[in-house]
């Protein structure tokens, strides 16, 4: 597995202010969408392209297109879906599936609520966003489900990340030969008795959304 964690002031300054136990909710939207499309540029470096020529109003230049079939962009709900508008907005073209899962508090284990993905996944290259990378046991049975119907590949987007999390998924897919990368803003200390990030940003669905 690869974790690349994106290393620019930018991002560094909207998750300082997005950690921020003072910055409301409205605020915290607006930063999760643009840091997203600072992560999505490091995050689509390997996304397949093909060939093309175009003509300008000069000549014919080379180029190239997205390949088909399109990436396909996996939300995890709740929290990841503050994430869907500033990832697609750099990559117009890609489908969108969709996965509901909540983590049980008490044993930290995930739980799917939601499943609405292509039944066939061969060959697609996956992005999937959420936001915390903790235990790992969400973004784990996530991408699990996504090789199950045969993705070629899965990048994982996270705003924070663990390093329990990081160590849980090079467990989970070593040797499977399946690849997995997580890009993210940071790599934090480690996780609290609650298996909360620390530092961290507390909850994110909770921040994005309000307390359900
Ligand atoms: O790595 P893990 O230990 O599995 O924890 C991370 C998960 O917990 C949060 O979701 P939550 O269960 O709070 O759901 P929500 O998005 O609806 O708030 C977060 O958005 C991840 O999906
Ligand atoms: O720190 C954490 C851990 C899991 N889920 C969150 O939203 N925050
Ligand atoms: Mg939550």
């Amino acid at each position: 597995m690869e974790t690349h964690v994106v290393d620019h002031p930018l991002v560094a300054h909207k998750l300082t202010v997005l950690r921020d136990v003072r910055t409301d909710s409205p605020t915290f939207r607006r930063l999760a969408d643009e840091l997203v499309t600072l992560l999505a540029y490091e995050a689509t470096r390997d996304v397949r392209i093909t060939d093309v020529t175009v003509e300008t109003p000069l000549a014919t230049a080379r180029g190239v297109r997205l390949a088909r079939p399109a990436p396909l962009v996996v939300p995890i709900l709740r929290a990841g879906l503050g994430m869907l508008d500033g990832m697609t907005r750099l990559l117009p073209t890609a489908e969108v599936g969709f996965l509901g899962m909540i983590r049980d508090e008490g044993t930290l284990t995930a739980q799917t609520y939601a499943t609405r993905l292509p039944e066939d996944l061969s060959g697609r290259q996956c992005y999937v966003l959420d936001p915390m990378l903790a235990t790992g046991g969400t973004l784990a049975a996530a991408i699990q489900l996504l090789f199950d119907r045969g993705a070629q590949d899965v990048t994982a987007l996270c705003l924070l990340a663990a390093p329990e999390g990081l160590a849980h998924l090079d467990k989970t897919f070593a040797g499977t030969g399946k690849p997995v990368r997580v890009v993210t803003a940071a790599l934090d200390s480690h996780l609290n008795e609650q298996g909360f990030i620390v530092p961290g940003l507390g909850d994110a669905g909770d921040r994005l959304y309000g307390v359900v």
